[in-house]
């Protein structure tokens, strides 16, 4: 298997350059983030070019204080894409994968009009070779987020209807309230433009907790999956000390 680091949960005591570096030396094949922005893409653009490692994901901005995206909410479109083409200029400028849209909290039909109405403006505007993804968060860590469920993401891939629009499987967050986690892998894989893990329920590196990621991951396998699947944990402490996992699937 290969696995991304996600730099908005490991090395977070680092610059992002400064972080991609040691997510390499540490033996991880990609990296990914939340939130680059304050960085100059400049410097973390060279810092994928030394390591070589893949930038595969980032994420569109929360919005203000106690916000989680904008995508989703009724009556905020120019900020809402204000946030996209943020997300695009900088995925552009350091060669990123995949810009997940981040919905928000909100609820109910407008709110979904605007998400795929914004979902429709992102897909416009954005490159070809940059994915979209849309994450279903679980109730418990963001309670009224739009987006709660794959079903509801698969609905709403469906509706669009548009190439480049993907799910971001999140183990985590289906563990914690859906369940069924290969089950749902294996249905969704055609949607699917990204895996990330964490153990269940205490988000922390996925050698703990109820879910076993040795025979989570041995099926993503025999799925034929192939691409790094993305370490978004709390490492509780320093990340060097929660290694552990990797070492033991190298
Ligand atoms: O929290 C998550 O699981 C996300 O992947 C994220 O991007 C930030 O909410
Ligand atoms: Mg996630």
């Amino acid at each position: 298997m290969k696995f991304s680091a996600n730099l908005g949960f490991l090395w977070t005591d680092r610059s992002l350059p400064d972080a991609i570096r040691t997510a390499k030396a540490a033996g991880f094949d990609a990296v990914e983030c939340h939130w680059p922005y304050e960085t100059p893409p400049e410097q973390v653009k060279a810092a994928l070019e030394e390591t070589g490692l893949p930038m595969l994901g980032l994420n569109t901005v929360r919005g203000n204080p106690g916000e989680n995206g904008l995508c989703a909410l009724p009556g905020r479109q120019p900020e809402a894409r204000a946030a996209i083409d943020q997300a695009i200029d900088y995925a552009t400028a350091i060669g990123a994968g995949a810009i997940h849209v981040m919905a928000g909290f909100a609820d109910g039909p407008e709110a979904e009009a605007a998400f795929l109405e914004n979902l429709r403006y992102a897909r416009r505007n954005c490159p070809a070779g940059i994915d979209l993804l849309i994450e279903p968060l679980n109730r418990h860590d963001a309670p009224g987020y739009f987006l709660r469920t794959t079903d509801q993401a698969a609905a709403i891939l469906k509706q669009l209807d548009m190439p480049g629009i993907k799910l971001m499987f999140d183990c985590y967050h289906v563990g914690r309230t859906e369940g069924d986690v290969v089950t749902r892998l294996k249905a969704l894989a055609q949607v699917i433009g990204h895996i990330q893990f964490a153990s269940v329920p205490s988000r922390g590196a996925p050698d703990q907790g109820e879910l076993d990621y040795r025979f989570v991951f041995a099926k993503i396998a025999e799925m034929g999956w192939s691409q790094p699947l993305g370490a978004e944990y709390k490492p509780g402490g320093a990340t060097d000390d929660s290694l552990g996992w990797l070492r033991s699937l190298r």
